[in-house]
This record gives C-alpha cells, structure tokens and sequence, in this order.
C-alpha cells in the first residue's frame, strides 16, 4: 500500500513539475512572442526614427562622419553644405550625433523655445583630461551649473557692469598712452590683448599688471589655446575612442594623453594662480573675488562653504577665460572696420552710429562663429524631422549672421544697414541675439562685452584716427581681413594702425587718468 502511495505521490509530483514545466515554458514561448513582437515594433519604430533623421553627408560605417568634419573654416564649410543639405544638417562622429543648424529661426526654436531639453553640455574627453572641464560653459545643465551661473550673473548683470566702468577706463586710458608710442606703420595687437587682460584681471581679482609678458596673461592665452588645440576636429582620438584617455603616454601614438598631461597643469593655473593670489590676501582689493568670498565667509558648515569656494573659483576662472580673447576679437574686428572706413569715423563718434558700428562688428566677424553647441537631453522632432537624445547642437553663428536676406552684402563692413531716418532700423534682425548664444546658456557677459567696446570704441575715435597700415614703400596695406581660428575667431591680417587726430590728442592722451 505504501508503495503504491509511493508511485502515485511521485507521478503527481512528475505531473506537478511536468505541469509546471509546460506552463512555464509557455509563458515563455509567450514572453518571447511579445518581446520578439515589441522588439519588432520598436526596430521599426527606431528604424522609421533613423529614417527620420536630418540630411547629412553619408559617412562611413561604424566611424560615420569623422573624417568629413572640416579642419578649417568649418563655418565656411557647414554654409556650404547647408545649400545641399538644408538648415539642419545631420552627422555623426563614431557615436556622437551632431546637428549644424544654419536658420537662425530653427536655432531659436530650439534652442531657445525649447530650452527646457536644449540647454545640456557635455565636456569632451578631451576637456575632462585637460582640466577644462570646470569651465561653465562646459557644464550639463543642473544645480553645479545654476550654482556658478548664478555667481557670474550677480556680478555682470546689466544692472551691475556700470560699476566697472571706472576701471575699464583706467585701462582704456593707459592703452591710449600705449599706442602713442605704436603709430608707426603697423598698429601692434599684443596692445589690445593687455587691455582686455588687465582690466579683466582688475575687475575679477582686483590684480593690476604692466607687461604683457606677465604670467597672467600668458596663462591664460595658453590655456585658450589648449581649448583650441582639442577642438580642431578629428586631431584627438580620445573623444571619439575613451578607452584611449587610459593608455600609457610611453605608447606610440598617445597623442592625446600626452597632449593633456602637458596642458592641464596651464589651466589648472589659470583657474588657481590669480584665485590663490585674493584668497591668501589679508586686504584684497575690490573686485568680483573678494565679494565672492566675503558672501562665502559667514557660511557656518564648512562643507558646504568649501564647496562654495570651489565654485566660485570656476565662476571667477570662466569669466577669465571667456572675456579675454572674446573681445580681443571684437576689438580687432572694429579697428579693421574703421581701416576700412575712415569716412565713418567722424560719425561714428555719434552715440547711435556707434551702436550701429558695434551690431555691425559682432555680425561681420563674430568671435565665436559657431557659437558653443548645446547637447539635447531627450528624442525631439524639428521641422519633422527627428533628434535623437545627446544630439550636439551647433549653430552656425557665422552663417545665420551672413544671411544676405538678413543682411544684403553680407561681407561688407557696412554699419548703416542699422540705421533708418537717423535712428536704428528695428525690422534688421539684431545680431547679438545670435552672437552672444541662445536660451538658458545665453552669454551672461554680453553687458560686460558691450560697455567695453563702447568705451574702446568711443575713446579711441575721440583721439585717434584709424587708418590702412603702410609697407616698408610706404603704400597702403588692404585692411580687409577673413576670420580665422577655431572655437575663438579673429579677424586676419590686422593691417590698420593708428595716428592722433591733433597734437591737442596726443596732449590729452599723455595727461588723461596720469
Ligand atoms: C565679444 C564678446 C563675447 C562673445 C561674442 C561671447 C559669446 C558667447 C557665446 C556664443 C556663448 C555660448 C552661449 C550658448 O551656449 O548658447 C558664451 C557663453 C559664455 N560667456 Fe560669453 N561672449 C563674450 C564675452 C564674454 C564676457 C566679457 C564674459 C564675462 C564677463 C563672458 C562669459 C561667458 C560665460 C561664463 C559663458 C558660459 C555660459 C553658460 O554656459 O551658462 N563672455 N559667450
């Protein structure tokens, strides 16, 4: 009998598991059915998506469009293929997608419209292993960015800048004194790069330097360089393979490791040297630092204020960088548009007409030609077509600002296109909207930017006449310059120089702000 228990126990039991077995392997024949089904759907959904994507330049498998980004001119060449392609141009670089946007109306829809998806960043591989990835610029859009963002608004808002305006012109004064002893046949730029310097050095750690050859300067114009160096396309494998970023420097062919082990002691210094210079300062002078850390001073939780510090350290170091060569670049552009005109300058002494010479230099050569790209945090639909998540945004500034719709002739210096019956012409889009970026990531600097070339511009042409340089025969040298560079552009050759307008000029010169 027990036996017989026996037998009939384990056959339920065979009968039990043999249940369960086929139970469970039809739900998952089922499961598979819906996973294959589901798979099926998303593989199309996902392949009318890939569809959907914006015309591009076709590329290579696996590596895409990496060896179709421009080495030079990528301005130039991006508005080019915008004539094949259309506004929105799609690539991708191995698995970076990349969107160039040419309309200024498609850069603001998105980028501005839609800010709350298009306001990310994404530092490179390279920009981590080079230090740069503090800068704000960089940063993806969250509380660390909204934390220093914050730090530079309060102190260049345009409410804030007219305070500065003392010291700017302390320094326009002394550049003023400096080009007297330049009139020669060639006007000599270094002049202008020491001005932009030291009075953003003043301004922002209340530093005051006499030479060019001071380390401040010349820390940071490296450290922009090595910003520069990584971003010419294709020349650093490691933002495009990150597995590289842990090979040996010895390794033949590591490039970039060796690239930015050489690099990121510059632009540590640059962040750290004029910060470390207020902090150990018992006195400092006034200036955005020095406010900085009085705020951070009665934070009671040393935490919180270390990190407080660290912050404003990299709020500090960003508008370093980003003011220098920015209007370094500005200014030359306006030296050479007065070269180019000399008729211009009598009127540009006029308040409006100066506003209109200043629209017309951020147009005509602006110094970040292609803006600084925004990363795309979600799958979006433009004009539609689709946008994958993490797309980098680039508009092209340059194109969108040599838009002969916009602005007929557009190569042209030609600063009355602003101007209608004596005042300014409001139908002519204005060029700063677009110039100075978009959106959330708008350049917190513009005020700042602005009241420094007015006061350049208004200062120089009160005493100065700006006219073609001459060669070693004494013949007029062509101002006419193209715009060169990478994520910063110059105007080049600088071919204008400088001459007071009346010996009353040179008199004032040598006596004003002594
Ligand atoms: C001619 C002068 C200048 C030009 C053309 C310029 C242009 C730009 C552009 C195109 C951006 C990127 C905006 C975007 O992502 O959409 C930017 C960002 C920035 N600029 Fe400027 N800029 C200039 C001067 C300045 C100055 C004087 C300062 C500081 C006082 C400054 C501080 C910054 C900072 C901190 C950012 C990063 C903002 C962020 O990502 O939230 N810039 N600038």
């Amino acid at each position: 009998m027990a036996a017989i228990q026996e037998r009939l126990l384990s056959l339920a039991s065979l009968f039990g598991t043999y249940s369960q077995a086929i139970m469970m392997l039809s739900s998952t024949i089922t499961l598979a059915i819906i996973l294959a089904v589901l798979s099926a759907v998303l593989l199309t959904r996902r392949h009318k998506r890939l569809r959907d994507l914006p015309p591009g330049p076709p590329g290579w498998p696996i590596l895409g469009n990496l060896f179709d980004l421009p080495k030079e001119y990528p301005w130039i060449v991006y508005s080019n293929w915008s004539k094949t392609y259309g506004d929105i141009i799609f690539l991708r670089t191995v698995s970076t997608p990349m969107l160039i946007v040419s309309s200024s109306d498609i850069a603001f829809d998105l980028m501005d419209k839609r800010s709350a998806i298009y306001s990310s960043k994404e530092a490179s591989v390279m920009d981590k292993m080079t230090g740069w990835e503090f800068n704000l610029g960089l940063m993806p859009y969250g509380q660390r960015w909204r934390n220093i963002r914050r730090k530079v608004h309060e102190h260049f808002n345009r409410m804030v800048t007219p305070k500065y305006h003392d010291k700017q012109t302390k320094h326009i004064q002394a550049f003023l004194r400096r080009c007297l002893t330049e009139t020669g046949r060639q006007f000599n730029p270094s002049l202008m790069r020491q001005l932009v310097a030291t009075t953003i050095l003043d301004v922002v750690y209340g530093i005051e330097i006499e030479s060019m050859d001071d380390d401040y300067i010349k820390i940071v114009v490296e450290a922009l360089e090595v910003l520069g160096e990584t971003r010419k396309p294709g020349k650093y494998w490691a933002d495009f393979i990150p597995l590289l970023q842990y090979v040996p420097q010895w390794v033949p062919g590591a490039s970039s490791v060796k690239f930015a082990a050489q690099s990121r002691p510059i632009v540590e210094e640059m962040v750290n040297k004029p910060f470390d210079a207020v902090r150990n300062e018992k006195n400092p002078n006034d200036c955005t630092v020095s406010a900085l850390l009085a705020k951070i001073a009665p934070q009671p939780d040393i935490g919180r204020r270390a990190e407080e510090e660290v912050h404003a350290r990299h709020a500090a170091g960003v508008v370093y960088a980003a003011a220098s060569e920015t209007t370094f670049s500005l200014l030359q552009t306006f030296f050479c548009g007065m070269a180019l005109n000399p008729g211009l300058q009598q009127r540009a002494r006029n308040e409006l007409d100066s506003v209109a010479v200043f629209l017309e230099c951020i147009r005509w050569m602006p110094a970040a030609p292609l803006g600084a790209p925004h990363s795309l945090s979600q799958d979006d639909y433009s004009n539609g077509y689709f946008i994958p998540s993490d797309t980098i945004i680039v508009p092209n500034v340059w194109h969108m600002l040599h838009n002969p719709e916009d602005y007929p002739e557009p190569d042209m210096f030609n600063p009355d296109r602003f101007m209608k019956n004596g005042g300014l012409n409001p139908v002519v889009r204005d060029p700063t909207t677009i110039a100075f970026g978009f959106g959330r990531r708008i350049c917190p600097g513009r005020h700042f930017a602005k009241d420094s070339a007015f006061l350049v511009f208004a200062s120089m042409l009160h005493v100065f006449d700006i006219m073609p340089s001459i060669d070693e025969g004494g013949g007029e040298l062509d101002p006419t310059p193209e715009l060169k560079g990478s994520i910063i552009a110059f105007p080049t050759p600088l071919n204008f120089r400088g001459k007071p307008r009346s010996e009353a000029a040179e008199r004032l010169i040598r006596t004003t702000g002594m």
